[in-house]
């Protein structure tokens, strides 16, 4: 078995980290995280913006990650924007349609992010056919439509070049595209029903012990009993 063909593209809140310890990563799963990173290709794709990197994974090393939901991508302190030129404007617009409905908001590098969204904001933008609007539990993403986390780990593996098999672990409906771009799909424990439904393998463990449970599958080659071809 050579390691060096599976890429661990992982979700962040929720898959790797616990919302109990308020996202912040727990040491072991940092540590798992850093060990296996050495030898092998391990991807952080996270709706998060590069600011919560220090704040709630500080010391952790992946490979890179994909951020923003896929709109920014770092590899080695190197950030490549996955944006169309016709974002910027049209991010201005969707922002004071937002400050009009008095919805509050935070703008990210590229994304603009909603906490606790009750109503379905998508009828404020349907003139809009750039727009896309993503779904992580009650949160919302808007974002340049096609660019998702699916979209960001594929530009990830070309810039790396990479052309072995990507594994994807995830909880929840913006990790959709992710599993799409995927050749085998996990599921942590504490996922929602439809990302279950959708995975090749459920794993028995939550959150950060579900990602130290796959790397252990990954490491002994039982992964490939589970199911990965
Ligand atoms: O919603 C966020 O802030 C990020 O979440 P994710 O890591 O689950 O994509």
């Amino acid at each position: 078995m050579n390691l060096t063909d599976i890429l661990v593209a992982s979700d962040y809140d929720r898959t790797i980290s616990d919302e109990k310890d308020s996202f912040v990563i727990n040491n072991a799963v940092r540590e798992k995280i850093n060990k296996f990173s050495k030898n092998n290709y391990f991807v952080v794709v996270t709706g998060r913006e590069r600011r919560f990197i220090d704040r709630l994974a500080y010391g952790l090393e992946p490979t890179g990650w994909v951020l923003e939901n896929g709109a920014l991508i770092m590899i080695n302190d190197k950030v490549y924007y996955n944006i169309p030129k016709s974002w910027p404007k049209l991010r201005f617009e969707i922002g004071k349609r937002l400050s009009a409905e008095r919805l509050n908001f935070t703008y990210g590098e590229v994304i603009i992010y909603l906490n606790n969204v009750s109503n379905n904001i998508c009828d404020l933008f349907s003139d809009l056919y750039e727009v896309s609007v993503e779904w992580n539990r009650s949160d919302v993403m808007i974002m340049p439509k096609g660019v998702n986390k699916g979209n960001g780990i594929k530009k990830f593996a070309e810039i790396l070049g990479f052309k072995g098999r990507i594994i994807a672990v995830g909880d929840s409906q913006n990790d959709v595209s992710l599993f799409k771009a995927a050749d085998f799909k996990v599921a942590v424990n504490n996922a929602l029903k439809e990302i279950k439904e959708m995975a090749d393998l459920v794993l028995n463990k939550d959150d950060g012990q579900g990602i130290i449970e796959l790397l252990d599958y990954i490491e002994s080659g039982e992964i490939y009993k589970l199911g990965l071809s």
